[in-house]
């Protein structure tokens, strides 16, 4: 590890202890706070997550909005009655091409949110607790010098400690220590429980698929310094686990995403379109059956250059 990440590390990581709420409050001043949460097929867990933040952190956050992201079941009116602002991702710029994918959601709601802080955190979260947003808020609250917060935990799956974030372990992680070793000292780069100031999120693009994580980080990094960013441990997070299928095509996904900021930085020289279809295999009734899944991302460009976003949201 490049000494200089260790040197981070001391000096960028805190707990969640670290930030009781009171202290958040004592903090926030003028600073107003949006969470946001987007949701594809989450009717199970949305409710609740919006109504542990809406009573635990009454008084910290200007807005908790949930992002409708093309979900099949009834998400959003289950997030809605919790008390959520509920925004279809599609509904959003509608003028704009719709995309697919979790970047998507989240580019699109720096649209309709407002404040000078967003959170954003998964909303599949399985016992959720208030200090998953809180931990992350506190350090931006506290630090003007800082400009992006991740969070990091185990990840239990299935009864094994950490037998969760497995493309982290097995796609990002390695695809970061050797092409961005400034950002080997994430111990959760994918985690989705993060914050940003809406100064740097506007100034940056977003990949729309699940590439966004990744993305953000590396672009961040670019525009802001590894200084700028902060990490705080918030002990242990459960999900509900994807598919190895599925988290294949997330793979495929981050790896795009890499290629992508490697051949923007030039260390990709020939470059072909790879075929972003994703051949996948099981055995069927008569042998084997194949699938392909497309795992196209594109990239949304930094939200401060659209002309003609939404106007700013009135509390
Ligand atoms: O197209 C998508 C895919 C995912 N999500 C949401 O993004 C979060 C993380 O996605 P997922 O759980 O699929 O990823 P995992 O955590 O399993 O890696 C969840 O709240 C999803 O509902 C979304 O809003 N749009
Ligand atoms: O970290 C990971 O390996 C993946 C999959 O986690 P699991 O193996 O299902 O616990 O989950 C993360 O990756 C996604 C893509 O960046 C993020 O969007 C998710 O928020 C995050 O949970």
């Amino acid at each position: 590890m490049l000494p200089e990440v260790r040197g981070w590390l001391r000096r960028r990581t805190s707990s969640a202890a670290d930030w009781p709420v009171r202290d958040l409050l004592a903090a926030k001043g003028a600073t107003t706070v949006s969470v946001v949460l987007p949701a594809r097929d989450e009717r199970e867990t949305v409710g609740e997550i919006v109504g542990i933040l809406r009573r635990e952190l009454d008084g910290l956050l200007d807005e908790v909005v949930v992002i409708d992201s093309r979900s099949q079941d009834d998400t959003a009116r289950v997030a809605a009655r919790a008390g959520a602002r509920v925004h279809a991702q599609d509904e959003i710029l509608p003028h704009l091409r719709p995309l697919d994918g979790k970047g998507e959601a989240l580019w699109k709601s720096l649209a309709v949110t407002r404040g000078d802080v967003v959170v954003f955190a998964d909303a599949d979260i399985r016992h959720f607790r208030a200090s998953l947003v809180g931990g992350v808020l506190g350090p931006l609250l506290a630090d003007p010098t800082l400009a992006y917060v991740k969070g990091c935990y185990d990840r239990p799956l299935d009864g094994v400690p950490n037998g969760g974030g497995r493309v982290t372990e097995l796609v990002a992680r390695p695809l970061i220590n050797l092409h961005w070793p400034e950002l080997a000292g994430f111990v959760q780069p994918l985690a989705g429980e993060y914050a940003g100031r809406r100064s740097v999120l506007e100034r940056v693009p977003f990949l729309t698929g699940y590439g966004v994580e990744l993305g953000l980080l590396i672009d961040v990094l670019d525009l802001a310094g590894l200084d700028a960013f902060a990490q705080v441990d918030l002990g242990s997070r459960e999900h509900r686990p994807q598919s190895t299928e599925a988290l294949g095509a997330m793979s495929g996904q981050i790896m795009l995403a890499a290629w992508s900021r490697l051949r923007r930085q030039g260390k990709i020289q020939t470059w072909h379109e790879p075929s972003c279809l994703l051949a996948q295999f099981r055995r069927g009734l008569t042998g084997l059956d194949v699938t392909c899944r497309d795992v196209t991302i594109a990239e949304r460009p930094p939200m401060l250059t659209l002309p003609d976003r939404l106007p700013a949201r009135a509390y």
